[in-house]
């Protein structure tokens, strides 16, 4: 199976076609310089190029798409393309098949990551409309980092803010750290959820990553791809309280500061020439000291990083180098790694600078023999790790494709279901329930009325209201709900209320008393007959599912598929199992195992004694 892998950055598009079974280049294309007055083409490598003019991403696809594809034997075979999308938001935490609503919401994270979005997007649209009958993939450098712990994630702003899922450090660069971290193990040969790893991606785009048992924890991105270190334009962090400085006294615009941070900073800023460390390094040892200055910062920057998150994950096993600068400046490494004995990484001058990595040996040591921490550099490849995670996904869905669909998970609240009769007795004759909000079921909605509920020990003064009226009262509460009011509720679906205790409920007008009708609700899924068939479920099965929302990742055994043309898909839980997991009120919308998707396993059981008309 052949992939076509397409990375679009602001200026250059690189286009890679893979064998997934091996990895092995087929043909590949790079174009550079997209935007100047003649964008050059260059296929396999060679050292001819082309020129095509002054293009943008879409004129540059256009008109070499076709030339690339002519050189496979069969330009048919192409199953699918693999697009690199920087910013997947809070939303993409794993691959996904691109349609024009992935299209938008990529668009939608533009300006958060102005350099790459714009250009990752330019690409898509181009590509799906040269090669429209095969999978388009977005394999995002955000997805990685979706385990990223609650305290690491998180900006000390305001609560609300701080917990705004669109606010959070989202961290960058996860194809190649998840890529390298693997290929570190391997040739430690150990398995990567045993390590401590720490990766150094260094590029024109430069972060780290604490990978911890095979999880990111910790890296230097944010929010956008500018915090953290120094980088070929981007300054890395500052001072916020710098920006506001230069607000305030110089007048800076928006715009202005954008540009000053992502595009005029960085080693390209302080050295003054340009953004390539080879040039760099070469004034440097000239003597220039404005060269020095930027290798120094740079260097310095990253060291830093490296104790922090040796101290946050008590100790590492291997630190990893890699990208354009990782993988060939033993200067810059030499700077870095010099004096970490400290933490067991003893440098080895002499196999740093006579390091060279090939295809054969993509991954090699530079600490001495019998360091307590190794010292490695490893060839990234974020287009082989594009086209391996794009077959994974067509593979699969050539199965049965249980894992792409995310799940939306709320969180209920302790609620009440009122039959008419109840109404009328607790609020008067011909009461009619006023509607709060809708609910994400068609049809539900919150109502503004509450009703006391009173129990053996305590009571609920005000509890929620739940419309339509039913042909059942019932009264949902969570396991510590029950403590609070002494009352012994069974976990069941809705509508199943034979046999569960009453209770005693107050309103304005009037009281009802329950003979029964108290439940612990099954947690469950409402799915649409299409969403059904998507899993591979059916009404009544017993499902698993996984989720990864705060840092208490946990997989939910028994959960019950409701399918229904009236519902939306979404998962229900009460509070005491949102709070298991650390889940937001109504937050996290998607279930994802701890790979970072969702999974719903189908189980043999089956459970029959559920009324379908009760809902
Ligand atoms: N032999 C080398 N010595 C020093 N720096 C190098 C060398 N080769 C590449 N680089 C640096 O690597 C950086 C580009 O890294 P790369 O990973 O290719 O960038 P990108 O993020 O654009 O993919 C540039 O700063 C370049 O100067
Ligand atoms: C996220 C990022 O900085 O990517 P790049 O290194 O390609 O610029
Ligand atoms: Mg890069």
């Amino acid at each position: 199976m052949k992939i076509l892998v397409i990375n679009c950055g602001s200026s250059s598009i690189k286009a890679d076609v893979r064998e997934h079974a091996t990895g092995a280049f087929v043909a590949r294309m790079d174009i550079e310089r997209i935007g100047q007055p003649n964008a050059t083409l260059r296929f396999d490598g060679e050292d001819v190029t082309t020129d095509l003019g002054p293009v943008d991403h879409e004129q540059a696809l256009t008109k070499t798409i076709a030339l690339l594809l002519q050189r496979l034997d069969n330009p048919g075979a192409i199953a699918g393309v693999g697009h690199r999308v920087v910013h997947g938001g809070a939303r993409f935490t794993h691959p996904v098949r691109i349609t024009t609503e992935v299209e938008d919401a990529i668009d939608e994270l533009a300006s958060l990551a102005p350099l790459h979005n714009p250009a990752n997007l330019a690409g898509i649209r181009a590509a799906r409309k040269l090669l429209p009958d095969v999978d388009h993939v977005a394999v995002f450098d955000t997805a990685f980092h979706a385990t990223l712990p609650r305290r690491a994630r998180t900006y000390a702003l305001p609560y609300a803010m701080a917990n705004d899922p669109g606010l959070r450090r989202f961290g960058f660069h996860g194809i190649s750290h998840a890529y390298v971290a693997q290929r570190a193990a391997e040739f430690l040969d150990a398995d990567v959820r045993d390590l401590r790893l720490i990766t150094c991606h260094l590029g024109n785009g430069a972060s780290l990553c604490a990978v911890e048992f095979g999880r990111s924890i910790e890296t230097s991105m944010g929010l956008t791809p500018l915090e953290g270190l120094v980088m070929g334009t981007r300054t890395g962090d500052i001072d916020p309280g710098l920006l506001i400085h230069l607000m305030r006294e110089h007048g800076y615009t928006v715009e202005q500061l954008d540009e000053l941070l992502n595009r005029k900073s960085g080693l390209a800023g302080l050295s003054g020439v340009g953004n390539d460390l080879r040039d760099i390094e070469a004034r440097a040892a000239d003597g220039d000291d404005h060269c020095r200055l930027a290798i120094q910062v740079f260097a310095h920057r990253v060291r830093k990083y490296i104790g922090a998150y040796a101290a946050i994950m008590g100790g590492v096993d291997a630190i990893v180098f890699a990208g354009g600068i990782g993988e060939n400046s033993a200067l810059m490494r030499h700077r870095i790694a010099q004096r970490l004995d400290f933490l067991g990484a003893r440098l080895d001058e002499d196999r740093n600078r006579e390091l060279q990595l090939a295809s054969e040996q993509p991954v090699q040591s530079f600490s001495t023999p019998h360091a307590r921490t190794r010292l490695l550099v490893a060839r990234t490849d974020e287009s082989r790790a594009i086209a391996e995670a794009v077959s994974k996904l067509i593979l699969k869905s050539d199965e049965l494709t249980l894992d792409q669909r995310p799940i939306p998970v709320a969180v209920s609240a302790r609620h009440v279901h009122l039959t008419r009769e109840a109404v009328e007795s607790l609020f008067g004759p011909g009461y009619e329930l006023t509607p709060r909000n809708d609910l994400s079921q068609p049809g539900q909605f919150a109502a503004e009325e509450t009703v006391r509920v009173v129990g053996p020990k305590n009571e609920f003064p005000a509890v929620r209201i739940l419309g339509p009226t039913r042909s059942l009262n019932q009264l949902e509460i969570s396991r510590t709900d029950e403590f609070a009011l002494g009352i012994d509720a069974p976990v069941r679906a809705s509508g199943d209320v034979a046999n569960s205790p009453g209770i005693l409920l107050v309103g304005p007008a009037g009281q009802v008393k329950l003979d029964q009708g108290v439940i612990c609700a099954w947690r469950h899924i409402h799915m649409t007959p299409d969403d059904a068939a998507h899993f591979g479920v059916q009404d009544r099965d017993v499902v698993e599912v996984a989720v990864a929302g705060g840092d208490r990742d946990l997989t939910f055994g028994d959960v019950l598929v409701r399918v229904s043309e009236k519902y939306r898909l979404e998962m229900h839980i009460d509070t005491d199992e949102g709070n298991a997991a650390n889940l937001g009120r109504g937050a996290t919308g998607t279930l994802i195992s701890t790979e970072g998707r969702a999974q719903l396993r189908r189980r043999n059981t089956r459970y029959d004694a559920v009324d379908p008309a009760a809902e």
